[in-house]
């Protein structure tokens, strides 16, 4: 230090080395706060020269006669200054130190100073002023904080190095940050200690920046919840508006939302209870109810069956439920994997066709069935006859045909009335029906008093074994017939024809065979049953 080196400036030394020795002193203890055992020897030397400028000091203002104590004094402030060189020497290379007087001119400064302000650096010497330092920092662009407001931001930190002491942490312009302890003594000296915190600030600044983000997400999270509670709503309220049952289930299949028309649907159960329930157990719920009729007796059978087509009921599925009523049931998987599922009552439509189809099956039998008598009618046997002709001449087998006439029919109305009339061709309509034995028998009113019974698969002879049963069978019936030439009962003749169809002939000429032998029967007395030998327009049966 250059004032060192004249005799007035040996008298004056006295005053800043006390100074210097205040200041180093609470340095030590900045130094303690932030360092720990490294302090406590930090501390101990700085006391060791606080001894040495308080004897210096002590000998030059007490006794400035002695000039040996004064030049003791000077050797001890050039020790004393030595050892603060020493001091900051020994500090450790990432701590960074300064010292101003009084006047705010730099008395010391560490490398760690320096490296602060790069481009400043050649300009922090001993002696600079701190305002000096500062400016030229700022206007090199090394205070970061300060671009753009330079002269406020001087004029504040001016301020704040003015105070007795300050602590505040700084941006440098290499994206470093630093903690400032800055303390000032009694006699106006000013120790800077400067901690780099980069490593605390950019773990705040991540922190603050997890924080701001984990708040954004909170933020979003909050939103979505909001958004999913207003689309839950207006589920809710659509669903609720249909008029039909809705049940959403989940991808686990269950239940997450139903509408009242649904808790309607199923009264032998609270279906909102069951909000969370997957549909297998729903489903056993109304089983163990007996609810699903067709499932009873073989619940377990069912279900599987219901939960292999799960969700794939586009077209709606028919369900008869316990209390009689009937349900359509539509049930569609979404492309998420939810099943949706729509219930409407369709009774009335139920019960409309169930009323339809028996109507249309009484029509259809009423059709084909002869109004009096109740068993065949003529358009019946002549659609049969076809059939069976073709069939037969596919599979080459004997078509057999009876054509059977009651004697002296008219005579029995005469006689007996014609309502007594009809009533006798119900009974031989039940006899000759009684009087079938293989499926494929067909007997019909072939009109009037006429009956024709149609025998797929049969010979001659076995027609000829038909014709006498019916007879036989009519006679056993014993019916009277008071005014018949034939005989006191009533009695039938019989026209027997057989072929195997040839299908470039009509079935109608079995009928023309069979009437021809039935001619032959009325002419030979009656009461008889005639064949057709030779089946002109087919093969022979026999
Ligand atoms: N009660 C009643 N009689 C009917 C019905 N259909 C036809 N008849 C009568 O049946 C009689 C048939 O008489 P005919 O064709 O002369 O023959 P038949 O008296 O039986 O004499 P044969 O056949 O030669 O033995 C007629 O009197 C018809 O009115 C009917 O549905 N009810």
């Amino acid at each position: 230090m250059k004032h060192t080196s004249d005799k007035p400036a040996k008298f004056s030394l006295g005053l800043p080395l006390l100074g210097t020795g205040s200041l180093v002193l609470g340095l030590a203890a900045i130094w303690q706060l932030g360092q720990g055992g490294f302090s406590a020897a930090l501390l101990s030397m700085l006391v060791a020269l606080l001894v040495a400028l308080g004897t210096a000091a002590s000998a030059l203002v007490g006794q400035r006669r002695a000039l040996d104590q004064a030049r003791r004094a000077r050797e001890a402030a050039a020790s004393a200054e030595v050892q603060l060189r020493a001091l900051f020497d020994i500090l450790p290379a990432d701590s960074i130190c300064s010292v101003f007087d009084a006047q705010d001119r730099l008395v010391r400064a560490n490398a760690g100073f320096m490296a602060m302000f790069p481009k400043t650096a050649a300009h922090i010497v001993p002696g600079a002023r701190y305002e000096d330092i500062l400016r030229r920092a700022v206007a090199l662009g090394e205070v970061v904080e300060a671009r753009g407001r330079e002269e406020t931001w001087v004029q504040q930190r001016l301020a704040q190095h003015r105070a007795p002491a300050t602590q505040m942490t700084q941006a440098l312009a290499d994206d470093r940050w630093v903690r400032i302890n800055e303390r000032r003594s009694g006699d106006g000296w000013m120790v800077g200690l400067h901690t780099d915190v980069t490593d605390a600030v950019r773990k705040e600044r991540d922190l603050e920046r997890a924080r701001r983000l984990a708040q954004k997400q909170r933020g979003a999270l909050e939103l979505a919840r909001l958004a999913s509670q207003e689309a839950r709503a207006l589920l809710e309220s659509a669903i609720e508006g249909m008029p039909v049952g809705i049940e959403i289930y989940d991808a686990q299949d269950k239940l997450v939302i139903c509408n009242e028309h649904a808790v309607q649907l199923h009264p032998h159960m609270n279906l909102r209870t069951m909000v969370g329930l997957s549909f297998d157990h729903i489903m056993q719920h109304s089983l163990q109810h007996q609810w699903i009729t067709a499932a009873i007796g073989r619940e377990q059978e069912w279900l599987a069956e219901r939960l292999a087509r799960r969700g794939t009921h586009v077209a709606p599925m028919l369900q008869e439920v316990r209390d009689g009523r009937w349900m359509h049931i539509y049930e569609i998987r979404t492309p998420q994997g939810y099943v949706v599922a729509a219930g409407m009552e369709v009774t009335e439509m139920v019960h409309q066709r169930q009323a339809l189809e028996a109507a249309n099956e009484r029509l259809a039998m009423l059709s084909v069935t002869d109004g009096l008598t109740g068993i065949a009618n003529r358009r019946h046997f002549d659609e049969t006859l076809a059939a069976e002709w073709l069939r037969e001449a596919r599979h080459q087998e004997p078509l057999a045909l009876l054509i059977i006439d009651i004697d002296h029919f008219k005579g029995y109305n005469d006689h007996y009335g014609h309502l007594a009339g009809d009533e006798c061709l119900r009974r031989v309509a039940q006899v000759l029906q009684s009087c079938l034995r293989r499926s494929g028998e067909v007997v019909a009113r072939y009109g009037g008093e006429e009956f024709a019974l149609l025998m797929p698969a049969t010979s001659n002879d076995e027609a000829r074994f038909m014709a006498q049963r019916c007879m036989e069978q009519l006679a056993l019936a014993d019916i009277p017939h008071a005014a018949s030439a034939t005989a006191p009962q009533l009695t039938l003749s019989i026209g027997v024809a057989s072929a195997v169809p040839d299908p470039a002939f009509k079935p109608e000429a079995l009928v023309d065979a069979a009437d021809a032998a039935l001619y032959r029967a009325k002419n030979s007395g009656r009461n008889r049953y005639e064949i057709t030998d030779l089946f002109s327009v087919g093969r022979s049966a026999d």
